[in-house]
């Protein structure tokens, strides 16, 4: 028997369960006064899924984690866990009672209990020897197994925010909410956190909602991101599909700095100092913003003097560590004599031409995107 003939014989093989999401955010909008924080967004995240919500300061994402906590009335909209309305159509569910894990910028630490009081809090109903071994186990995860005696007052604001993580991830709760979990740790401490909580988060199977500015974060964490906009969620998908076909320029230039070019349509091209880019399906005579990523523009010494492809002059050239950011003067010849460009060029390793330097320039076409410019938002 093949394998496809048996998965269609197998008695469950007919009726595949549906399994709901952990956490469904359904037509939400919210408003404080005349402030439209939340306008229409829907979210989902699966069991096991972290789903991060990016976007720039004010553009609504905490109030969305809020709402989803509970900590917020619900305006408008239905807030669902494993399938269950917890908020919406008469329903308002008390936070403590939703059974999510929370990590909020603003969410204080009991004063009066020591960190291992705090992380052991939520245990209720564990037998004591377990409440004390799992608040052990996470304060290890989080670095901070030996201040277990200490109280809020006497720590950090980074400490007292790896001890909210740590409190929220204790009863092992099927969904988390994290805000700007790792803003208070420096660099270090926080590439080995967040790789630690996203190990901790996959093996426990808890479902994430995480809210970020950091886009590189967002990649880190995230198997889905929604980029947000103005309490809207402009676009949704793997980190790979936001970051190789962002919707606009806007979600573009979230992934990290961008040359930008206006330019206008012609002949399904656009024809910019740094050569002739392709527009598919953008009309005529169209505005339109041409993105360039660093990462996407190649350059090479001039060994000649000539070269078909355009020429740039570099201004100036620093080392970042793993890469080179090379700033850029192209000019323009004929036709276009007297406009000029300023482009970065970022080039793995160290590659520090003089100022003064003629480079040849090119762009990589899978790290450039046409879209049209004034698009309403
Ligand atoms: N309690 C409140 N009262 C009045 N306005 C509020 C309140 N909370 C948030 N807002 C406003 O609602 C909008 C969305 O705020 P929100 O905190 O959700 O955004 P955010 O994307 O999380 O921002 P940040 O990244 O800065 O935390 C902002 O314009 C903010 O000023």
């Amino acid at each position: 028997m093949t394998v496809s003939a048996l998965q269609s014989s197998h008695p469950l093989a007919a009726s595949p369960r549906r399994v709901p999401p952990a956490l469904a955010l359904t037509g939400i909008r919210h408003a404080y006064g005349a402030v439209q924080a939340v306008d229409g967004v829907d979210v989902a995240v699966a069991p096991g899924e972290v789903v991060c919500l990016l976007g720039p300061s004010g553009c609504g994402k905490t109030t969305i984690l809020r709402l989803a906590a509970g900590l917020e009335d619900l305006q408008e909209g239905e807030v669902a866990l494993d399938g269950q309305r917890v908020a919406g159509g008469g329903t308002n569910l008390a936070p403590e009672k939703r059974g999510v894990g929370l990590v909020f910028q603003d969410y204080a630490l009991f004063p009066h209990l020591d960190v291992m009081g705090n992380v052991i809090f939520g245990l209720t109903g564990w037998p004591a020897g377990d409440r004390i071994a799992r608040g052990v186990e996470v304060l290890e995860m989080v670095g901070l197994a030996d201040m277990a005696d200490a109280f809020p007052h006497e720590l950090s604001g980074g400490q007292q925010q790896r001890v909210a993580l740590a409190r929220a991830l204790a009863p092992k709760p099927r969904v988390v909410l994290l805000d700007e979990p790792y803003s208070g740790l420096d660099a270090r401490l926080r590439d080995r956190v967040r790789d630690e909580v996203l190990h901790i988060l996959k093996s426990s199977g808890s479902a994430c909602l995480m809210v970020t500015h950091d886009s590189e974060e967002a990649m880190f964490m995230a198997d889905r991101i929604a980029v947000m906009r103005d309490g809207r969620i402009v676009q949704q998908g793997s980190p790979a599909d936001l970051y190789c076909a962002p919707a606009d320029a806007f979600v573009a230039a979230f992934f990290g700095e961008v040359n930008l070019i206006e330019g206008r349509v012609q002949g399904a091209a656009v024809d910019t100092l740094v050569g002739t880019v392709a527009s598919d399906g953008i009309a005529d005579g169209t505005e339109v913003s041409v993105v360039i990523r660093p990462e996407g523009v190649r350059i090479e010494a001039l060994s000649e003097g000539f070269s078909r492809d355009p020429c740039g002059e570099v201004e100036q050239a620093r080392l970042l560590g793993r890469t080179s950011l090379v700033h850029l003067t192209m000019r323009g010849e004929g036709a276009r004599l007297g406009e000029s460009l300023h482009l970065h060029a970022r080039v793995p390793g160290v590659f520090l031409p003089r100022p003064g330097t003629r480079v040849r320039v090119s762009v990589d076409p899978a790290q450039t995107f046409v879209f049209p410019a004034n698009v309403p938002k």
